[in-house]
Order: C-alpha cells, then structure tokens, then sequence
C-alpha cells in the first residue's frame, strides 16, 4: 500500500520534489498512507495535514497550488482505492467535557540546583566540597587503575630485539572486534572494531581526554581480545631508569641474544687464553676440551654474522644521533641524564627493537626541531605498524625533506570520538575534510528532521482537542514515532595548544617548531 501510495503522491508533486529531503517525502506519504487518514470531501483533509509543509519546502509555490494538488492527491489516492469510506458521524449521547479528568494539577518539577546567584555562601561552598570529593575520588580510581596496569605488565616478557622474526613478521594484520575500554568505571571506547593493516601507519587523534593514551595502554598490555600473544607491542611511555649504562649501551640492551652472545665470547675468549697460558707453564687441566670451545665459538660467530651483530652499534649510534645525541652524549650514564633525554632513549631502544606494533604518544614533546624532523623522516620509512598521538597535523600530514616529498608520515587517521574508534584512510588532510562533509551531511539530515518534527508536533499541539481532527492527530503522533532522531552534531575541536617549558629541551626551543609549523601552513 505504501508504494502505490508513494509512486502516486510522486505523480501528482511531480519533478519539484526531487529538491526535498526523502525524510520529508517519507513523513508524506506515511500521514496520506495511514489507514485512519480522512482526506475529506475534496482533500481538505491533505491541505490541512500536509499542505503547509508543501508550501514551505517548495513542493509547491504558495497555497492556492497546494489546495488544487491536495484535491488531486484526494483523487488519485481515491482511485487506487487507498481512501477508507468514512465512517457514519454519530452525535454523542451526552456532551463531552475536554478537561475531565485533568483537574488534578501536574506535579511539579523540582527546581535543579544551579550555582546561579540564587545560591546561598553555605550552599556553594557544600556544591564546592562534593565536587571536590569527585575529582578525589576519580584520581583515586585512576591511580587504581595505573596500579593494576603496572602489576600487569610487571607480569609480561620484555619487549626486545626479536632475530626470528628476519625471515618476516609473525604477526601480519591485527583484528580487534567488539572491544570495550574503560578507567576506574568510565567507559572511553564501547563496542569498538578496528583492524590494523600491517605496514600501515596511524594517526590517532581525539579531544584531550578521550582515552587515546589509556587505550594505547590497552593494547600494549595485550588486554584487548583479537591481538596475538606472539605480537609484540611496544608502548614508548616511559623514561629509561638512570644507572651507569651509557646511553648507547642502553639502546644495544634491547638485543639482549647478541649481549649474551658477545658476553659468552669474551668468557671462553678468556679461557681458551688460560688453557694457552697453562699449557705453555706445564700446568694443563686436562679435564676441559679446547675443541669445544673453539667449535662453540665458531657456532656463535656465525649466529653473530647472521644477527647483523656488527652493525647493532652504528645503527644504535645514527638512531641517537638523530635524536641529538651527540658521541660525546652517547658515552655518558644514562643517570646523568634528565628525564626529557632518558625519555629519548626509551625512544631510541624503541625505534632500535623495531616491535610488531609501536606505539607512540605524543613523542615530539620530548623533541627538539633537528629531532623531530629526523624522527620523521625515520618513521616514514618504518617498515612495520604504527600508530601515532600527535597534535601537530604537520607531522601527521607529510614528511619535510626533499626526498620524502610525496610520502605522508601517517597513511591512516584514527579519530576516538564519543567513545567510538573510526579508521580513516590518508592524512590528516583528507581526514578533515571527509569529517567535514559527513558534518555537513549531518547537521543537514538533522535540521531537515527537526524541520519535519516541529512541523508534525505543532499541528499535533493544535488540533490535540479537535474531535474533528482525531485520527489526524494519532497518524501524525504514529509517524512522529516512526521518524526517529537524527543524532546533533557536537562541535567537537580536536586541537590543544600547548605552551611548553623550555625546561631540559636541548638546541632551538619546542617553541620555534611550533612557529616553523605554523609558517608552514601559512597560519601565522
Ligand atoms: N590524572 C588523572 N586523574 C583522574 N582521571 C584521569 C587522570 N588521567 C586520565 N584520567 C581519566 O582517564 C581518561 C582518559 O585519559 P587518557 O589520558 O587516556 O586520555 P587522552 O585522550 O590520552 O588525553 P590527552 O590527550 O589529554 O593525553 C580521562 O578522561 C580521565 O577520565
């Protein structure tokens, strides 16, 4: 029936309505479908129910068309047969009185407590300890929460240099479905879905305090069902403790087979001199083969060869390098450094291990102009996953050098948003505007439905005590239901701007990257 009815009301407004909303057509053609709709005698009934609707979206141009296209919606709806018979009006027995039964008087809605001048000193200050009481009890949670995280990852393997994976990555593509995240008992992602494709590069973004770094927690600590065990995730969020480790050694630590490997060596290097050094004076300890050692050493030379011990150093030299270390630095202890720098390291042994999966939050805080520039240029070329927070959109847009001209830092964007995760391909560029137009799309089917509701709910609030008018009123109460809600659109800025300390950041200030940044998006 609603087809026919469709296709007929399609007919008679003709090609003016390919200009309206399908809601608006949709509300139509579901009021005149309805089976209690009266059109009456000559389609007063439509002129009354929709026509005012017609008039103001431009169906037609003003009410003289609507009652001539009212009379012949009657028509044709008449001919298909889509219009009841009416009913035989009978007169009521006795007269119907409209307030029966609302003498009562309507409860009455509780003033809301506002902190508006009406507050009294006493009651502010009562609002001002409870609200206190809150955000004590929420750190409370939050520390709960970083304790449990801490003895959960107390419980995990190390994250190192891993020489099985040279014949590929064990892990390719990682399914994450129906996952929820959450901290001392507020919910930041509910029902999330997302696959990381391997080799592809992300772009996290969202307002502060969505929940990026917690889910990066998340995910580092394996507590998201759908990733491997076997893959290896490694979150960059804390500094390197300080001891006597220079910073270099620090890095090569992470290739903990090739530290023992190279600790081996020098002990039997150290014995075989002793046997030497025994047999020359005579007194030979027969009891120990010194073929065996010497085969033992050949073994672990070649397992050094193919592990591409030799160049471990260089490459964890140019990784410091290129985060300002300069060779004096990198002999230095790693205690002598402040936390700004030990947090660099951490990067360094990151970027050095290459994981599975690396995570990154916000890593250019730590980073002076050389560095940041430098980390980028590394990251593009990064052979495996990653995922990115940052707020610079520079860094999550392109590389800076010549060379890298035409590759993006980022090849996806993931935007957290009102406690859901939505994968975006390209760069921040191409994000913002596909977020752009799916605003645009969003604010115009909501206007467009708020339109059709007003329009509904006032001819409802009109005509509620018109016994004339009932079964109007009920198709339209019908088709308000049935329309449902489009969602508002939240503004929903997703920059900060920080103003950093010029603390232990070495060379030119994080400030002038911020203006470098800035001069090269011509928003100076
Ligand atoms: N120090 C804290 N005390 C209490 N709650 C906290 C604290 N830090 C974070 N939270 C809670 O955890 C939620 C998620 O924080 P998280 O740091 O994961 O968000 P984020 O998106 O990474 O924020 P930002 O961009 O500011 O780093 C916050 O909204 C807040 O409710």
């Amino acid at each position: 029936m609603t087809e026919v009815a469709s296709s007929v009301v399609l007919d008679v407004l003709g090609g003016r309505v390919q200009e309206v909303d399908q809601p608006i057509i949709d509300y139509i053609v579901n009021v005149l479908a309805d089976e209690d709709f009266d059109f009456g005698e000559e389609g007063e009934g439509a002129f009354d129910a929709i026509g005012e609707l017609l008039v103001n979206v431009g169906c037609v141009s003003d009410f003289d068309e609507c009652g001539l296209v009212c009379g012949k919606l009657n028509e044709k709806f008449g001919k298909h047969g889509l219009v009841k018979p009416k009913p035989t009006v009978r007169s009521l027995t006795t007269p119907l009185r409209m307030n029966d039964g609302m003498d009562e008087e309507a409860p009455k809605k509780k003033p809301e407590v506002t902190d508006g001048p009406l507050l009294s000193e006493r009651d502010r200050t009562k609002i001002e300890r409870k609200k206190r009481k809150e955000e004590r009890q929420r750190e409370s949670q939050y520390q709960m929460h970083l304790a449990e995280m801490e003895a959960v990852r107390a419980g995990m393997p190390v994250v190192c240099v891993n020489h099985d994976r040279h014949g590929g990555p064990a892990v390719k593509d990682i399914h994450m479905d129906n996952f929820n995240v959450s901290v001392g008992g507020r919910d930041l992602i509910v029902d999330g879905s997302l696959t990381l494709s391997f080799g592809r590069h992300y772009g996290l973004v969202g307002r502060n305090g969505t929940g990026k770094t917690t889910f990066l927690r998340h995910m580092a600590l394996h507590a998201i069902d759908g990733i491997p065990s076997n893959c290896q995730i490694l979150h960059v969020e804390q500094e390197v403790e300080g001891d006597d480790t220079t910073a270099l050694q620090c890095v090569l630590n992470t290739d903990i087979e090739r530290t023992q490997l190279l600790e081996e060596e020098a002990r039997l290097l150290a014995l075989q001199r002793e046997l030497d050094f025994e047999e020359t004076t005579e007194k030979s300890n027969g009891s120990i083969d010194k073929d065996a050692i010497a085969q033992r050493l050949q073994e672990m030379y070649k397992r050094l060869e193919l592990i591409d011990a030799g160049s471990a150093e260089a490459r964890a030299a140019s990784i410091l390098a290129g985060l300002s270390f300069s060779p004096e630095m990198q002999h230095r202890a790693t205690k002598a450094f402040s936390g700004g720098w030990r947090m660099r390291i951490a990067l360094a042994r990151a970027l050095f291990i290459e994981p599975d999966l690396l995570l990154l939050d916000e890593p250019m805080n730590h980073l002076d102009l050389h560095a940041v520039l430098w980390l980028e240029s590394y990251l593009v070329k990064w052979p495996k996953t990653f995922i990115v927070v940052s707020y610079a959109r520079e860094f999550l847009n392109t590389g800076n050098s010549f060379e890298l001209f035409f590759f993006s830092v980022v090849t996806d964007i993931l935007h957290l948003h009102g406690q859901k995760l939505t994968a975006y391909k390209g760069n921040y560029d191409t994000f913002e505007r596909t977020r752009e137009e799916q605003i645009k799309n969003q604010v115009k089917a909501f206007e467009s439905n708020e339109r059709s509701r007003a329009h509904m709910q006032s001819f409802i609030d009109k005509f509620r005590y018109n016994a004339k008018r009932a079964s109007l009123v009920q198709s339209r109460i019908k088709a308000l239901e049935r329309m449902g809600h489009v969602d508002e659109v939240v503004n929903d800025p997703d920059y900060k701007f920080e103003f950093p300390t010029l603390d232990d950041r070495p060379g030119p200030p994080i400030i002038s990257f911020r203006l470098y940044f800035a001069a090269n998006l011509g928003e100076c």
